[in-house]
């Protein structure tokens, strides 16, 4: 801290900067050694540096100015780690599609960011090493489950290191006036989320499903006929005209977001873990199942069937639960569950994301 308080807002800025560069240095001379926590733990540790800033704070700090200060903490953390890290990050683009907006809330503003056109992609440039990691939609609280991801899951191992809650606030986004609008284009999952409202108020318009909210947006940009339903951000970036905000039908409409890495961070005491199985296909296998994590005290945050991909009438199983594979019950329970499973995969342990 400075010894004597400084006079001017360009002083504390000067100050900033040279903190920042300080922060720099160090973070080059972790990575030299090899020493450097993933971003999952350098999340984890601000989030604990936070958390112990606002309790010893004289004032109370709004929960508003919580975030603020936690995508700052994030953001200086990603302009430090330019130059030495993380590689590309991967995630469904163009620019300012949801997916992009999570990855700024778990990355950073100044994170090597590279869009691609479609989920299965993100898997791929993750899977081949075009991109250290990736982040996908997982489920979303007003439609459930995201079945390009699922289907991905199932078909490759591909470890989560991190996951990511995004409020997602919907937009009518158009070049033209409401009347010119025949057509509206978004995601599936963005039409299905607002679709209500949608057809409450444009009960005529065709609904077009498209890759992205963003490609919405650019083909509202080019066509005046053409709505999209996509983001604030996405709407300015085309130059398009807000119809309406906030147009989901449940207000407290979340995705989740899953990061793929390697880098599985170390447990923090806030961890979950998500595994993926399949049980023999025989009367009380999947009881066998749940019975291990009821015995074990383990509280199950997520549970989802998926048809297993090229045969019939078998599931694999999606289940989230509390607790790091590296605490011993989380670590005796998964040993039960791979003598009783056909198909077992950790996908990963991690800490549990802060809305
Ligand atoms: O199309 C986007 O903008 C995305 O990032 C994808 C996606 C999804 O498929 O769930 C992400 C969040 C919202 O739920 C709507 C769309």
């Amino acid at each position: 801290m400075p010894s004597s308080p400084p006079e001017s807002l360009e002083q504390i800025d000067h100050q900033l900067l040279q903190m920042i560069q300080h922060r720099r240095s160090l973070v080059k001379t972790l990575a030299d050694q090899q020493s450097l926590p993933s971003v999952g733990e350098s999340n984890a540790r601000q989030d604990q540096t936070l958390q112990s800033f606002c309790s010893d704070s004289k004032q109370s700090i709004a929960p508003k100015e919580i975030d603020a200060l936690r995508q700052t903490l994030r953001h200086i953390d990603s302009v430090c780690r330019l130059g030495v890290g993380p590689g590309a990050i991967s995630f469904l683009g163009p620019q300012y599609s949801y997916s992009h907006l999570a990855a700024i809330k778990y990355f950073g503003d100044a994170a090597p960011f590279t869009p691609v056109a479609t989920i299965p992609a993100v898997f791929d440039a993750v899977q081949r090493g075009d991109a250290v990691s990736g982040l996908v939609p997982i489920e979303n609280s007003t439609d459930g489950r995201v079945v390009d991801t699922l289907g991905m899951f199932a078909r490759l191992h591909m470890p989560i290191c991190g996951e990511v809650l995004l409020p997602i606030h919907h937009n009518l986004l158009a070049s033209g006036t409401r009347e010119q609008i025949t057509e509206i284009h978004s995601k599936p999952q963005a039409l299905s989320q607002c679709r209500g409202w949608l057809a409450a108020n444009f009960p005529a318009a065709s609904l077009i499903e498209v890759g992205s909210t963003t490609t919405a947006a650019e083909s509202a940009a080019r066509n005046a006929h053409i709505a999209a339903v996509a983001s604030l951000p996405a709407g300015r970036a085309y130059g398009l005209d807000v119809l309406n905000q906030n147009i989901e039908d449940n207000k407290d409409n979340v995705t989740r977001f899953a990061v793929l890495g390697r880098d599985e961070p170390a447990p923090t005491g806030k961890d979950k873990t998500s595994l993926l199985f399949q049980v023999e296909h025989q009367p009380g296998a999947l009881a066998g199942t749940m019975k291990i994590f009821s015995d074990a005290q383990l509280n199950l945050t997520w549970i989802e069937s998926f048809p297993l991909p090229g045969s019939r009438n078998e599931y694999l199983f999606f289940v989230e639960l509390t607790g790091h594979r590296g605490e011993d019950r989380v670590a005796d329970a998964i040993e039960q569950l791979a003598a009783i499973t056909r198909r077992l995969e950790i996908l990963g342990s991690y800490p549990v994301a802060v809305l």
